[in-house]
């Protein structure tokens, strides 16, 4: 490949960069707004909104995930500094402030035309891909509205690719498993290892990904790594794939089994999720004799609300009523590798050359082609 283009004079060149993710409240007035936004136009029932509030105003009202993306920023920004990296880091969110329309005001305000977009989901789908082009969509929409003569000096906005398949992603997590496996009391007894990631709607996760015959196009690139069946599925094929690259990361360690299972369901409950439930496998697991369990959420990037509630209340205390012993793993946001991973992923792109497009995800939020977030859809042949 050649090099003629590492210096910011390249018209390719990227300038910034967005922090992209999901949102959360910082009290309790913010609370119900806040899950407002989140399910507009969704069709999750009120019950479970209300329900979802209580385990928000048990911590308080606050989430955990304003201050966990606000540490991975100012980590992020020391690593791009330390390598000479010139690109100011945004922040922005779906559905609370810094709400993403204001942010991209901002930053085209200070001059920033070419930005790289990451966000805090590693997977391809609906809801950790799709969801966050129609982010970045909505965004542009909002600066067309508030700075009409942008359209003369346009902004590009260029999300980065899917992660899940990144060494460093899987070595954190593999760590961050050694450390919970540690921190249970020496025993003998084997250590069941379990998976876990946010559950979505089965139709949501059949709709999104690539069909048998477009799988050979899938081998090789980031997104893709590993993902060579057919059929949709692209998300939970890649939780599973990332689980697995954790589990035969940890080789040697005391575990003697794998599973991955589900968490956070929503939506009416005859609406099928993908399955099994957390809480739900432990009891299956306890009947079946086990009893010494880790926890691994895999599908979350820090500790958010349904990490520290689902996992640490919920599923903890179902582990200790089966007489389980139950250790949750970290999630990787806090390990230096991760912050690392970021800064890789934007050196691999920022001065223009590496080809995003190839691998799945359009600039702008405009549609993904048919392996990554949008609807199967069969290719035509000639
Ligand atoms: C795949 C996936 C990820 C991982 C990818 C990614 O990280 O983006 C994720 C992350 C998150 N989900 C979060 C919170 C919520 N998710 C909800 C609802 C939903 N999530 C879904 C899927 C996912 N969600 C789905 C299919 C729904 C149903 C409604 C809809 O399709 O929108 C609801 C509404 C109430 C409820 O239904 O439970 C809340 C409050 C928070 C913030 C937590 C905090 O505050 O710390 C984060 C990071
Ligand atoms: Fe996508």
């Amino acid at each position: 490949m050649t090099s003629q283009s590492s210096s910011a004079q390249n018209s390719t060149a990227f300038d910034a960069v967005l922090f992209l993710s999901f949102g959360g409240p910082n009290g309790p007035d913010e609370v119900m707004p806040f899950l407002e936004n989140v399910t507009r136009g969704r069709g999750i029932p009120r019950e479970r909104l209300e329900a979802v509030a209580e385990h928000y105003y048990h911590f308080g009202g606050v989430s955990p995930i304003n201050r966990l993306n606000l540490d991975m920023i100012e980590s992020l920004r020391a690593e791009l500094a330390r390598r000479g990296r010139d690109l100011p880091v945004y922040f922005g969110n779906r559905n609370w402030e810094p709400m993403v329309e204001d942010t991209v005001e901002q930053m085209y305000a200070d001059g920033h035309r070419r930005v790289l977009v990451f966000p805090t989901s590693a997977w391809g789908g609906y809801s950790g891909c799709r969801q966050y082009h129609e982010d970045i969509a909505r965004a542009l929409d909002a600066l067309a509205a508030r700075v009409p003569d942008s359209a003369d000096d346009p902004l590009l906005l260029r999300k980065l690719p899917q992660y899940w398949a990144e060494p460093s992603f899987v070595d954190a997590g593999a760590d961050a498993v050694r450390r919970a496996v540690a921190s249970l009391p020496a025993s003998d007894t084997p250590t069941h290892l379990v998976f876990t990631a946010h559950s979505v709607p089965m139709s949501a996760d059949a709709a999104s990904g690539p069909v048998d015959d477009t799988a050979e196009r899938t081998g090789d690139t980031t997104n893709g790594e590993g993902i060579t069946a057919g059929g949709g599925r692209l998300y939970s094929r890649q939780v599973r794939a990332a689980s697995n690259a954790v589990a035969e990361a940890l080789e040697g360690a005391a575990h003697s089994d794998v599973d991955q299972v589900w968490q956070s369901r929503s939506g009416p409950p005859q609406i099928p999720w993908l399955e099994p439930d957390i809480c739900d496998h432990l009891e299956s697991l306890s009947a079946a004799g086990v009893s010494r369990v880790v926890v691994s959420p895999v599908g979350f990037i820090s500790d958010h609300l349904e990490v520290v509630w689902d996992l640490d209340n919920e599923a903890a205390d179902v582990a200790e009523k089966l007489g389980m012993e139950y250790a949750r793993a970290d999630s990787v946001g806090t390990d230096p590798r991760f912050i690392t991973m970021i800064a890789d992923l934007i050196e691999r792109y920022a001065d223009g050359e590496g080809d995003l497009r190839a691998l799945g995800c359009a600039d702008n939020g405009a549609t993904c082609r048919p392996n990554c977030c949008v609807p199967v859809r069969r290719p035509q042949r000639a």
